[in-house]
C-alpha cells in the first residue's frame, strides 16, 4: 500500500498521472481494421467512434491541430509522448480587421478522437482555462492515453493510414469490429459538411477584395488575409465564383478535409476561371489540389500522408522571397497529393517538392503563361508550425 502511495505521489509530482483513480480508470481500446488492438485508458468524452487513424509528428500546437477542420473524421495519434501540458486557452477573439472570432483554428474540436502516450492532467500556461481532457469532454470527443503511440505509428507508417475504432468503457468488452463495420470518412464529401452554407464578409472596409472558397478553412488563413488588410468574402466551396468575379482583386482556395475528388465540381468551375480571368489565384493544401485538378493534374491518395511541423520542401522555382534550390521547413496535414506529371500541363510548373518522399508540394503558372496562379501543399500560414514560408502568400508572379 505504501509503495502504491509513493508511486502515486511520484506520478502527481511529474504532472503526468494518467490514471487519476488507479483501479477505477475507464478502459479504452483502439482497434485497427488491419487487426491490431491497443488497450489504454479513456480521457475526454466517454463515447465510442469510428474514423481514419493518422499520426502527426508535431511536438506542440495540439490545440491548433485538433481544431483544424482538415482533421475531420480522423483519429489523431500524436507521436509526441506527452500531450496536454499547456492546457487549452479560451477560444474567443474579436471580429475586426485583425481577427476572425476565434483564437484556435475553428470553433470546436474537429478530429474524431485523439490518441496519446501520456495525457497531462496538470497543465500550466498563462492563457490556459482548462485541461485537454475537459476540453475533449466538452466537445464530445474521446481520447485514449497510456498506449504505445510509437508502435501504432510504426504500423501506420508501414501499412498506411488505417480505419479505426475507438471503443470506450463497456464497449471495450465487445470483440473488435468486423471489416464492414468500419466507417471510411474518405467516402464522404466532408467539405460539404464543414464549408460555410452562405457567403459572409470579414473586414469589409479592407483595401483589397479577396474572395475565399471555403473547403474547411483554418482560421489562421482568414486571419492572415484580414491582417494584411484584405476585405474577405468567404464563399461556400461550390459557389459560382465566375458570376461575381469582377468584384474581386483575387481568389483564394482554402485547406479542407477528405478526398479532393469529391470537389471536382469546384475544380471544373475553377477551370473556367483560369481560362477567362487573369487576376491572382492562390490555394493552400486542398486549395492547391483543386488548382492542380483544374490545371489538368491528377490527385492521388498517399500511403500515410504528411502530418507534422517538420516537413522539408525544396523550392524548384524562385518567386518573391522564395529561392530555387533552397529547402524550407513546413507545417503539413494532408493525405492526398498532386501527381508529378511529366511533362507538366502547358503553362504550369512544379514550385516545391517534398525532400522526404518527392511528392509535389507546390505548383505555379509559368511566367510566360500570363497568369498569376500558385498553390502549396504545405501550410505557409502555420498555426502551428514554422513560419519559414509565410511569405509564399505575398509573392508576385509578374
Ligand atoms: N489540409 C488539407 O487541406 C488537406 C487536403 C486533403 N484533405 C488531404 O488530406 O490531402
Amino acid at each position: 500500500m505504501f509503495a502504491r502511495q509513493l508511486i502515486r505521489i511520484h506520478q502527481l509530482s511529474r504532472g503526468l498521472a494518467t490514471h487519476a483513480n488507479p483501479g477505477f480508470a475507464t478502459p479504452a481500446t483502439l482497434h485497427l481494421k488491419s487487426g491490431q488492438s491497443f488497450k489504454g485508458t479513456s480521457f475526454g468524452a466517454p463515447k465510442s467512434i469510428y474514423g481514419e487513424t493518422v499520426f502527426s509528428t508535431s511536438i506542440t500546437s495540439y490545440t491548433e491541430s485538433m481544431t483544424d477542420p482538415s482533421y475531420r473524421g480522423q483519429i489523431l495519434v500524436f507521436t509526441t509522448p506527452m500531450i496536454g501540458n499547456y492546457g487549452v486557452p479560451a477560444n474567443t477573439a474579436p471580429f475586426d480587421s485583425k481577427d476572425v472570432g476565434v483564437i484556435l483554428e475553428s470553433q470546436g474540436v474537429q478530429c474524431a478522437a485523439v490518441i496519446v502516450g501520456d495525457v497531462a492532467e496538470k497543465f500550466s500556461h498563462y492563457t490556459a482555462v482548462q485541461s485537454l481532457a475537459s476540453w475533449c469532454k466538452n466537445h464530445n470527443v474521446p481520447g485514449i492515453t497510456g498506449v504505445d503511440t510509437r508502435a501504432i505509428t510504426r504500423l501506420l507508417r508501414d501499412q498506411g493510414t488505417t480505419l479505426g475504432r475507438v471503443a470506450i468503457g463497456t464497449d471495450t468488452l465487445l470483440p473488435a469490429p468486423q471489416d464492414h463495420e468500419y466507417w471510411d470518412p474518405s467516402l464522404e464529401n466532408l467539405v460539404d459538411q464543414i464549408s460555410t452554407k452562405a457567403p459572409y464578409q470579414l473586414n469589409p472596409t479592407g483595401s483589397i477584395k479577396i474572395a475565399v472558397l471555403d473547403f474547411g478553412a483554418k482560421a489562421n488563413i482568414l486571419r492572415s488575409l484580414v491582417r494584411r488588410d484584405a476585405a474577405v468574402t468567404v464563399l461556400p466551396w461550390n459557389y459560382d465564383f465566375n458570376s461575381i468575379r469582377d468584384q474581386f482583386d483575387g481568389l483564394f482556395l482554402t485547406n479542407g478535409p477528405g478526398d479532393p475528388g469529391h470537389c471536382m465540381e469546384a475544380a471544373l468551375k475553377l477551370r473556367q476561371t483560369l481560362e477567362e480571368w487573369d487576376k491572382p489565384i492562390f490555394g493552400i493544401c486542398m486549395g492547391h489540389q483543386i488548382i492542380g485538378m483544374a490545371a489538368g493534374l491528377d490527385a492521388y491518395r498517399m500511403t500515410f500522408g504528411n502530418r507534422g511541423h517538420n516537413q522539408p520542401v525544396l523550392a524548384l522555382a524562385s518567386a518573391g522571397s522564395i529561392k530555387a534550390g533552397r529547402v524550407y521547413v513546413t507545417s503539413q496535414n494532408h493525405q492526398y497529393a498532386l501527381k508529378l506529371h511529366d511533362p507538366f500541363p502547358q503553362g504550369w510548373e512544379p514550385f516545391f517538392i517534398n525532400c522526404n518522399d518527392s511528392s509535389v508540394e507546390g505548383i505555379k503558372s509559368t511566367v510566360d503563361s500570363g497568369k498569376k496562379v500558385w498553390g502549396v501543399q504545405f501550410h505557409p500560414e502555420s498555426a502551428g508550425g514554422p513560419l519559414d514560408t509565410i511569405e509564399v502568400s505575398l509573392i508576385s508572379l509578374d
